[in-house]
């Protein structure tokens, strides 16, 4: 197996456990020849900044999938899901008190506080004719359309670079990661990962947050995979 690029998850997995950067997930990073996508739940701005101090190339995906942008010089492409989020959120206004995160510079889906009850407001969203999802990524519950996941925006980006999504090895630690390893060519959950996610893994590391990112890279290195 070869493999000519790789997607990493950002909160949870180049992050140490209380979300500062991993200084050894960066240098890590920075050593690879092949080019390295940052694929978040957060805002393109947050993506794009984190691409350019860990001296990538702006490639990034944003707001689980429906904000990316190929290069620092290029503007980003944007779904166009928010208004159908916001009837969402205005449903579930009426039961929870929801904080929204970020909502100035979110343009495709919402964030919130992880403050509510999950299950309760899931059960109550089916009852709607909505195409929104809750994800929980242990940093936010995400409100989002469920057209849109990390999935298509690598195949998205991937096109872009001239790549196929198979082309990447995905690393992450959540749900809001499963439909971007399900589109790339092989997965790699770190230890600190969710259910979900360890499931969908095709190796799953044995140290955690950015150390388990270190631990990936020098297993397909060791396999002579990248
Ligand atoms: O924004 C979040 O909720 C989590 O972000 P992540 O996808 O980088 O882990
Ligand atoms: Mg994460």
């Amino acid at each position: 197996m070869k493999f000519k690029a790789i997607v990493a998850d950002i909160d949870g997995t180049i992050t140490c456990e209380k979300r500062e950067l991993h200084l050894g997930a960066m240098k890590k990073i920075r050593s690879l020849k092949v080019p390295v996508v940052l694929a978040t739940g957060n805002t393109l701005c947050y993506a794009r900044t984190a691409s350019r101090l860990i001296g990538l190339e702006g490639a990034v995906i944003a707001e689980n999938g429906g904000a990316v942008t190929v290069r620092f010089d290029l503007q980003g492409t944007f779904e166009e899901s928010l208004e159908e989020c916001e009837k969402a959120y205005s449903f579930l206004s009426e039961y929870f008190k929801l904080t929204k995160l970020d909502p100035l510079y979110r343009k495709t889906e919402i964030a919130l506080r992880r403050d509510f009850d999950l299950e309760k407001a899931r059960a109550l969203l089916k009852t709607q004719n909505l195409d929104i999802e809750m994800v929980d990524t242990k940093y936010a519950i995400h409100l989002k359309s469920t057209k849109i996941n990390k999935g298509v925006g690598l195949q998205k980006l991937a096109g872009m670079m001239g790549l196929e999504a198979e082309d990447f090895v995905a690393i992450g630690d959540s749900e809001n990661d499963v439909e971007m390893f399900e589109a790339s060519g092989f997965g790699i959950a770190v230890a600190n990962g969710d259910e979900k996610i360890k499931e969908a893994a095709n190796y799953v590391t044995d140290a955690s947050f950015g150390d388990g990112t270190v631990e990936a890279i020098e297993f397909l290195e060791s396999n002579g995979w990248i």
